[in-house]
């Protein structure tokens, strides 16, 4: 059911609200799906922090500054996006819709925002690319311990116009999911690691035998008959728990001096390197120092360290460290356009959303994707208009309580 607004756009009045949306996307999901999705690593309390971090801060509101006109756009990779706005790079696309990471691309596109991939895409960077057109796109990283893999990723992403790798680094070790580990999470076997699918090792989405309720049937099995696992030490480690291709994400050898130099090497000039997933202000003065050209405040959704502070109450320090030498973007609890503001309005560049996008594909694929887009868009410019402000910058406009 749809209704016209006095503007001109269109509601879905079954779904005004993010909320709204994660309510519809549960039903459609198979439970080993929506827990792989919506969990938080050990107790979830950081998964919660990221979004109570939100109700502790106020807008302070202007009055008399005719908002007539506002601008909520936003320059990135020299790309006009029409919000402050990014899809954030999430595994798996395919499990939610059989639209997959394409629909999370085409729906970006129409929306004039930028997207992450996820290196564990079902979907190959190629055909994203495609899809997302003009669209800038950027590649999350695993640097994998076997550098060779990792290479071969970095050259088709160049090749296919990527803007920028996003070095996820807050998984030198995986964090722990219950849900995953009580549902034996494993992608079923009519999915594919897209971007490994040929690779012999490291051996990923191969591994599987299970069905899902939610599945675009037909899709190619990818190779059989590589082993799970990791190189740890010279020794290849195989798991013993269900958790078979995850393992792959984790590198626990990652650090600045080795890897962050040896990937700049080999993605610039062509691609721009960053890091996602700082969260305190010693690691962004080291971000500067090792001339990375932005940061994600990131905590990977309260997926990884437990007990991490929430990263609306990360920015702060970051920005302070960062003293404006390089984007700082964060992501994490995001669900409003007042999120937006505030994470604006505490310094971020930039904010980018994982599970709503998911719960959007889930609910209506590409056009879910569009719709989540545009509740937040229309909330964040709302929220500027009744807050007095056309333009964002970062002074005055939030109160902590
Ligand atoms: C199901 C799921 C899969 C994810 N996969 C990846 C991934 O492959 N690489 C990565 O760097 N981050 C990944 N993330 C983390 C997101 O990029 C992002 O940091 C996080 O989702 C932001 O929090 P939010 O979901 O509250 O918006 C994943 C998150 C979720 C929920
Ligand atoms: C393949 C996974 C490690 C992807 C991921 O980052 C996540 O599930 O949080």
């Amino acid at each position: 059911m749809t209704s016209k607004a006095p503007d001109g756009s269109v509601h879905d009045l079954n779904c005004l609200t993010i909320a709204e949306l994660q309510q519809h996307a549960y039903t459609r999901m198979d439970k080993q799906t929506r827990d792989y999705y919506n969990e938080g690593a050990d107790s979830g309390s950081t998964l919660q922090e990221n979004l109570d971090a939100y109700k502790k801060y106020r807008i302070r509101p202007r009055v008399l500054r005719d908002v007539s006109k506002i601008d909520t756009t936003r320059d990135i990779f020299g790309f006009k996006s029409s919000v402050p706005i990014g899809v954030a790079p999430t595994a798996m696309q395919c499990l939610a819709h059989s639209d997959g990471e394409l629909g999370t691309a085409r729906a970006s596109r129409k929306m004039a925002v930028p997207m992450g991939l996820s290196s564990f895409a079902t979907t190959t960077l190629e055909d994203v690319a495609d899809a997302s057109a003009e669209i800038p796109n950027v590649l999350q990283l695993y640097l994998f311990e076997e550098r060779a893999h990792s290479l071969k990723l970095i050259a088709r992403a160049k090749k296919a116009g990527y803007k920028a790798v996003f070095l996820t680094v807050d998984t030198p070790i995986l964090g722990r999911r219950n849900l995953e580990i009580r549902n034996q999470f494993k992608l079923p076997p009519h999915f594919k690691i897209a971007n490994f699918a040929e690779e012999e090792e490291p051996a990923l989405g191969d591994e599987t035998t299970e069905n899902s309720a939610n599945q675009a049937k037909g899709r190619s099995k990818a190779k059989a008959g590589s082993t799970a696992g990791y190189t740890e030490g010279g020794k290849r480690v195989t798991p013993t728990g269900p958790i078979t291709f995850h393992t792959h994400a984790a590198n626990p050898t990652l650090c600045w001096e080795n890897d962050i130099e040896w990937l700049k090497e080999v993605c610039c000039p062509e691609m721009e390197v960053w890091v996602k997933g700082i969260a305190t202000a010693e690691d962004a003065i080291l971000a500067v120092h090792h001339q990375v050209r932005g940061i994600v405040v990131s905590n990977h959704g309260g997926r990884q360290l437990n007990g991490a502070l929430a990263t609306l109450d990360a920015l702060p320090e970051v920005v302070e460290a960062v003293r404006g030498q390089i984007p700082v973007h964060v992501d994490g609890g995001i669900r409003h356009g007042t999120d937006v503001f505030k994470a604006l309005a505490l310094g971020a560049d930039f904010v980018w959303v994982g599970r709503p996008a998911l719960w959007g594909l889930a609910y209506k694929g590409q056009e879910g994707v569009e719709l989540m887009l545009r509740l937040l868009s229309d909330e964040f410019r709302l929220c500027m208009g009744l807050a007095g402000v056309t333009k964002m910058d970062r002074s005055g406009f939030v109160a902590r309580l």
